[in-house]
Formats: structure tokens, C-alpha cells, sequence
């Protein structure tokens, strides 16, 4: 089980201190799929790169089975169970698919494994297995990529920010299926970082964050009525069809 407790970020710009994250406290049980909502600009991707250990903590502990892995570095925490996938996620020139697949899962992989790995994120895998993990892939490929990293390995937790970005429908779909897979063997919990419905839809519980604060979590059947066409509506927050459910 994941414990966050009184999480706060704070960032100093020119001399100013703002709070970017403000006493987020939630917990994701063994087997549980999270998915995290809320606002452009609400603290999503903070709180994520706070998970994933890439920025530290203003306040607040972060608990893994017991195991307090506040203080750990990212290798270490991934090391204690936690997968990531960016919502950005970074290239790696001069490495091929399939060597940063076979590092990713922490052990070299047959050509059939990240044939599956590739084939179940919508890419053909004879194409990309030798390619370069490198800039001339497109946004969309190297998402992509990067969720099947993740998948490479079996984690206690993973997160993945965003990870509709830049995915076509059809890969859309064959990750959502994928989702669904994982969630259904309870091996891992899942935290999906999320504007998509069809994804908001597949949690067993959501949490809303804006403004830095948690604006509500709580089981999916008595958030989701809030969401769509319920209480945002009042704070302008609207849903666009098919879509993003907030902002522009
Ligand atoms: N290091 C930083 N310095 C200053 N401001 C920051 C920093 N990191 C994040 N912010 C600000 O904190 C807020 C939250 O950003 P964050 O990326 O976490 O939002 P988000 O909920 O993931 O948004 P989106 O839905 O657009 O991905 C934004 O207003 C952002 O500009």
C-alpha cells in the first residue's frame, strides 16, 4: 500500500515562495487503480514528480508497505517497487528500443517479449525493436515506448502521467485494454494521471486535485456524477466532448 501523507511543494521565484502543493494526503491500496483528475495547472504532474522522487518534498512523508521512502533517490525507489512513465518522456540517444526495454526490465529480453512489450502499446514491433530511442522518434512513438518500458517489469505501483498524450485512437484503445488487464490480476496498483473519460471511467476511486489542494477522492461512483456535468460546472470548469474534461 502506498501512504502520502501531508505532502507540500513549495518553489522560491524571485525571491517568493509559492506553494505548488499544499497537504495532499491520499493512499492507494494493493491492486487499486487510483486516477488523479483535475484542472490544468491543478499540481498533477508535481505531485507525480514528487512520487517518482525527481523533486523533493517541501513537507509531508511518502510510505511504500511500511517503508518510508521519502528521502530515496529515483533509482532507489524504483528499486523499492514504484514504475514511471513521464508525461514527457526522455529520449536516449545511441540506446535501441530493445536494449532500454531489456534495462528496463532489469534483465536481457528475447526478441518475442519486446515483440508482446511493443505489439501491446500499438507499435509494430519489427519496426522499432533496432530503431534509436532518440529524437526521430514522434512525441507519440516514444510515449509509447516509455509505457512499455514500464510494463517491462512487475512494480508494486506504477504511475503513469498523461498517458492518452499524443496517442492515436487506435493505440488509445490497446492501452486502455492493457489497463484494464493489470487492474483485473491485482498484481499492481496503478495511479493514472488522467483528463481522459475512458480512463477516469476505469478507477476504482478518484482524486481531484487543484489549485495544489485535494479538492476531493473518494470511490468512482460518487466522484464521477461531480464531474461530469455535476459540481465543476459551477467553478467553469467544462467537459468537452470526447475529450479533456477541463480548461481551454
Ligand atoms: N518549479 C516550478 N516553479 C514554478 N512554478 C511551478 C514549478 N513547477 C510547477 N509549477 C506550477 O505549478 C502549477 C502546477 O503544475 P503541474 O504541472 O503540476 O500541473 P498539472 O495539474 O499537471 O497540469 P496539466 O493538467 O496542465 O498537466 C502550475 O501553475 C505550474 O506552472
Amino acid at each position: 500500500m502506498l501512504q502520502v501523507e501531508h505532502l507540500s511543494y513549495d518553489v522560491v521565484e524571485e525571491g517568493k515562495q509559492s506553494e505548488i502543493l499544499s497537504d495532499v494526503s491520499f493512499t492507494v491500496n494493493d491492486g487499486e487503480m487510483l486516477v488523479i483528475t483535475g484542472p490544468n495547472g491543478g499540481g498533477k504532474s508535481t505531485l507525480a514528480k514528487l512520487l517518482m522522487g525527481i523533486n523533493k518534498s517541501t513537507a509531508g512523508t511518502i510510505t511504500l508497505d511500511g517503508q518510508d521512502i521519502t528521502d530515496y533517490t529515483i533509482d532507489e525507489r524504483a528499486k523499492a517497487g514504484i514504475g514511471f512513465a513521464f508525461q514527457q518522456p526522455p529520449r536516449f540517444k545511441g540506446m535501441t528500443v530493445r536494449r532500454l526495454l531489456s534495462l528496463a526490465a532489469g534483465q536481457p529480453l528475447d526478441e518475442k517479449t519486446c515483440c508482446n512489450l511493443l505489439s501491446s502499446v500499438g507499435l509494430c514491433a519489427m519496426e522499432y525493436i533496432d530503431r534509436e530511442a532518440d529524437a526521430t522518434l514522434s512525441g507519440g512513438e516514444m510515449k509509447r515506448i516509455e509505457i512499455a518500458t514500464v510494463l517491462a517489469k512487475q512494480h508494486k505501483i506504477c504511475v503513469f502521467d498523461e498517458p492518452e498524450a499524443g496517442i492515436d485512437l487506435w493505440s488509445f484503445s490497446m492501452l486502455i485494454k492493457r489497463f484494464e488487464q493489470i487492474h483485473k490480476e491485482k498484481k499492481e496498483s496503478l495511479i493514472l494521471i488522467s483528463h481522459q473519460e475512458r480512463i477516469i471511467q476505469m478507477a476504482d476511486r478518484i482524486m481531484v486535485i487543484s489549485d495544489g489542494k485535494v479538492e476531493s477522492i473518494g470511490d468512482a461512483k460518487d466522484i464521477m456524477p461531480t464531474l461530469f456535468g455535476g459540481e465543476l460546472d459551477s467553478c467553469e470548469c467544462r467537459r468537452q466532448k470526447g475529450g479533456e474534461l477541463y480548461g481551454e
